[in-house]
């Protein structure tokens, strides 16, 4: 990760020519999409990523939560000559090495493969899942992932709670991977399909128990004379109201709950940037980027089923985009909204622009240049809709 495309495309070369892929990431937003999107053996890490700034603190910030996310994480740090004291706080802070600048290939290629070879154990998790990193930089979800650094090293049993598609199936993963049993996967259990329940006899480490809510009275108590002792439980429901007080004992000591994206802040976008990125790659697609009339959008819309919703409109939108952008109109608003019978639809463009004003104005905190530059119009453009619409 580093802010100047000619570290890193130089860095991209040196790596190639060791026979090493590196992706690149120019900032702390895209760094942390590219490790929520795959593992890698090892992060190189610039300690000042905004121009003009030589402190490290932003390293030290960043460093912190991907070694937070995942303890074992292999990070390498990159500091100026001058940096020392820079250096000397990351080593203390999880980082494995650090590299000055200017550097030697044959010494940076031979740091990080050394430091690769330090960590010995396998990244944490399952390797064929998804790492488990939770995106967002809401207040809501910094509050999200310090509870789940907190109750995934004990063996208290916990239910993640939240609308469905908010990310609470992320969010169990992210607590088994801040566990002691991290290394083994978790077993994962339909509770409502009785069929899988099979595995549950005699079973050690830790289960993810999807709906435990939806079961009756005789099932939640079958449950509880079912699940060994032993067996660390991390249980994922609409709500914990109708768990039995003992099941409830059992599987939700504490219950964390999952924020809907509206209480997120701005997360619905930095999740799309996510989304376009990864759908691109994975669709063999050059890179994507939604204009600011299209993040206002994405904004402004209330998404039904959440994240996994939100997902699903940046995919089809990045597979449909004939160029390197999707605009407002790709994403096909509203999403997962059943369809209106005509007699209700509403076609009311007014409407939309003015929600839109609205939200990038609320955005910006009411500066009309930082919000017209959202939108993707000139001042005297967005004075002129502002008077119309009487904002
Ligand atoms: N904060 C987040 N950061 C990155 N990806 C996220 C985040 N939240 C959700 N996702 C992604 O959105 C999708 C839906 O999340 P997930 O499957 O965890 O939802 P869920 O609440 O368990 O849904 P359901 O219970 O309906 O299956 C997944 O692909 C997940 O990786």
């Amino acid at each position: 990760m580093d802010d100047n495309p000619a570290v890193a495309q130089a860095m991209g070369i040196a790596f190639r020519l060791a026979g090493h892929g590196l992706d690149t990431a120019g900032g702390a937003e895209e760094a942390y999409s590219c490790l929520a999107a795959r593992r890698y053996d090892a992060i190189l890490l610039d300690m000042n990523f905004t121009a003009g700034r030589a402190d490290g603190e932003e390293g030290l910030a960043c460093l912190a939560r991907i070694v937070a996310d995942d303890p074992g994480a292999c990070v390498v740090v990159i500091t100026a000559h001058s940096g020392i004291r820079i250096a000397v706080a990351a080593m203390q802070a999880g980082a494995r090495d650090f590299l000055m600048k200017p550097w030697r290939n044959a010494e940076l290629i031979a740091k990080v493969e050394a430091a690769m070879a330090r960590g010995g154990a396998a990244p944490a998790g399952d390797a064929s899942e998804e790492p488990a990193r939770l995106l967002g930089e809401s207040a809501a979800m910094q509050r999200l992932r310090d509870l789940v650094r907190r109750v995934g090293p004990t063996p208290a049993g916990v239910t993640v709670t939240g609308p469905p598609g908010s990310g609470r199936g992320l969010t169990a993963s992210a607590i088994h991977a801040a566990s002691q049993g991290a290394g083994e996967p978790p077993l994962r259990v339909d509770l409502r399909d009785d069929a899988a329940w099979a595995p549950l006899a005699g079973a050690r480490g830790t289960a993810i128990l999807r709906h435990p809510d939806r079961l009756d009275a005789v099932a939640q108590a079958r449950l509880l004379d079912r699940l060994p002792a032993a067996l660390r439980c991390i249980a994922i429901a609409d709500d914990c109201a109708p768990l039995s007080p003992a099941l409830r004992r059992r599987l939700a000591t504490v219950e964390v709950a999952v924020p809907p994206l509206a209480a997120r802040d701005d997360d619905a976008v930095l999740l799309a940037r996510h989304f376009a990125r990864t759908a691109a790659a994975r669709f063999g697609r050059a890179a994507v980027r939604l204009t600011p009339a299209a993040e206002a959008a994405v904004r402004a819309t209330r998404w039904a089923d959440e994240v996994r919703g939100l997902a699903l409109a940046i995919e089809r939108a990045v597979l449909l985009a004939d160029q390197a952008v999707i605009d407002a109109a790709a994403l096909a608003l509203p999403v997962a909204a059943p369809l209106p019978v005509a007699a209700e639809i509403d076609f009311d463009l007014t409407g939309a622009e003015r929600t839109m004003i609205e939200a990038a104005l609320r955005e910006h905190r009411h500066n009309v240049t930082h919000a017209a530059a959202a939108l993707g119009l000139s001042r005297g453009a967005l004075y002129r809709r502002m008077a119309r619409y009487e904002l």
